[in-house]
Formats: C-alpha cells, structure tokens, sequence
C-alpha cells in the first residue's frame, strides 16, 4: 500500500473538494484493484492569510498554490488539488497537471437579499465582488450599481450579505454546488452575460511528472473532453499574460451543430468600459486560445491591459 498525501487548502471548500476528489479516487482504486490510499494535508497560501485587502491590489500570481507547488517538490505531499481557475499559467518545473476531472457549472451566480434576477436590484444596489472580471461586467449591463470588494471565503461572502449591507454577492455556481448551498443560488448569470474565468468550474489535480505510479491512477480520472476546453481557456490567458489581475474571462464550448470547439474571451476595463469580447472556432484548443487573444490584442486589448499593468 501506498499512501498518497494530498496537499489543500483549508477552506471549507477547498476541504470538501479535496474530499470528493478522494471519494472518486478510492472508487476508482477498488475498481481497477490499485494499492493507493489517501490522507488529507492542509496547507495555508499566502492568499489565505491575506484577508484584509482586495486581491486585485495583492498581485502576483498563484497566491492560492504557490506553497502548495513547494510541498509537491519538498515531497512533503505526493498530490494537490486545486481550483483551476486560481492556477497560474505556467507550472513549476518538474510539476504536472496529472488530471482535469469533469467539470461542474462553470457559470457565475448572484446571491441576493430579495427579488429574483439582476433586474431586480434597486438603483444604485451594493453589489459584492473583488472580481474585476465581474465588476468590469455587471457595470456594463447596469451602469448604477455600486460594486464593492468583499473578501473571504464563500460562507463569509454570503454571510456579509447580512452583515455589510449588500443587495448581492456575486460567487461561482461551482463552489456553491461542492458546498451543497444551491439553495442559497438566486439566479444564474448566463455565460453571454458574464463571461467566466478561465477554468472556474474545473478542478487541477497536480503532481510530481516523474511520479509514474500516481500518474496511471491518475490517468483514469481524467476527462478529456474538459481538458480540452480548459487548455483553449488557458492558451487564451497565456498569450495575454493574465494571472495578473485584469478583468480577463473565457469560455470554450462545443458547437451542437458541428460538433467544433469554439471560445469566447473577454477582455474588459474594471469600469465595464470599454468591453471587447471575441468568439472563433477551431480544433487545436492552443491555436484557439491564441487566435482569440490576437483578436482582440487587435481590437484594443493592449491598451486596457497596459494601462491596468500601470
Ligand atoms: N476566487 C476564489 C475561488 N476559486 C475557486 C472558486 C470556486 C469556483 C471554482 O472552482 O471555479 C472560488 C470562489 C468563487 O469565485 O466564488
């Protein structure tokens, strides 16, 4: 037997992420009789412990997995499982991305006080988000809306509904699916109205590459078809060198008709002007990715990007 130590985050979420993760793992080991068990390890990121301030003003990249990433290498942990939309581009050498299970609802939701749709908050509504990807978005749609940054993790932001006097919170559907809090889901922004991050929904699981043994249980949690997808979202980001924080988004999809991939991306000013958004169809998901980031490098994204970059 051996025992595979799994390297997270101690958030609510991320714990019970992990934990599903390791549900489907052990199911998958029974299955094909291989000799693998788990323990939990919960490391603390410098996201984690930087609450007081909006994580847009923190800067740079992999606040949630960089300590993570050096228990993978120290071998103090053998695996990792992480959001995949707070993955940065590029991995340390020596690491890999050993599986991309299946992804959930990649969409955004709002959380609000009373009333059932964005239409329903009152001019000038407190809208909770530190996402410039979200704030750039909504205060294009309503420009009288009042957004301010909320940190913490998803029961805190939920709770500072109540607490600070916000009309909605704006979080992932994901997170609030993991949690088993749907119920607390007031409508779900669809992904024309506010475009994604790139991989939210979707989950990283991380590992040493030369770990061969890990690597073919692995192997057979992985879902291609996601991978795919996230690979186009993540080329896109890539080529725009995102991780910093700009109100970057993107979502792939498959076209029902033709059965070809296609992405959308988004790059936008945090006052939600102006917004460019490009959609292309294409097989290979990085020629993808990098098509769209031309595109719209094309149509003006440089200079939003360069201003935001200061
Ligand atoms: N920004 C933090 C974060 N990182 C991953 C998720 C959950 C959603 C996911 O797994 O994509 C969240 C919470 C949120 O954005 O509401």
């Amino acid at each position: 037997m051996r025992v595979i130590k799994v390297g997270t985050r101690q958030s609510a979420l991320a714990l019970t992420q992990t934990g599903q993760v390791i549900h489907e793992l052990e199911r998958l080991c029974e299955e094909y009789n291989l000799p693998f068990t788990f323990e939990t390890h919960k490391i603390v990121t410098k996201g984690d412990r930087i609450l007081d301030v909006t994580l847009s003003k923190v800067g740079g990249k992999g606040l949630f997995v960089k300590e993570i990433e050096q228990a993978l290498l120290d071998q103090t942990i053998d695996m990792a499982v992480h959001s995949m939309k707070d993955m940065p581009w590029e991995l340390p050498e020596g690491l890999i991305i050993g599986a991309i299970p299946k992804r959930v609802d990649s969409r955004d939701v709002l959380i609000m006080k009373c009333g059932t749709s964005l239409d329903d908050l009152p001019p000038g509504a407190k809208v909770g988000t530190s996402s410039l990807r979200r704030a750039s978005q909504l205060q294009a749609l309503r420009k009288d809306l009042v957004i301010e940054p909320v940190r913490g993790n998803i029961d805190t932001r939920i709770k500072k509904l109540e607490t600070e006097g916000f009309d909605a919170v704006v979080l992932a559907a994901a997170g609030l699916h993991r949690m088993n809090w749907e119920d607390r889901i007031t409508c779900y922004l669809p992904k024309e109205v506010c475009i994604p991050a790139v991989g939210q929904g979707a989950l990283a699981i991380e590992c040493r590459g030369e770990d061969q043994e890990l690597l073919a249980l692995l192997t057979k949690y992985h879902h291609e078809e996601t991978a795919l997808h996230v690979r186009a979202e993540r080329a896109f980001l890539g080529k725009l060198n995102g991780g910093c924080q700009i109100p970057i988004g993107a979502y792939a999809e498959r076209d029902e008709e033709s059965g070809v991939l296609k992405l959308t991306g988004l790059v936008g000013a945090p006052e939600g002007d102006p917004i460019l958004i490009a959609a292309m169809y294409g097989e290979d998901p990085e020629q993808l990715g990098n098509a769209v980031a031309d595109k719209l490098l094309e149509a003006g994204a440089d200079q939003i990007l360069d201003r935001l970059r200061g």
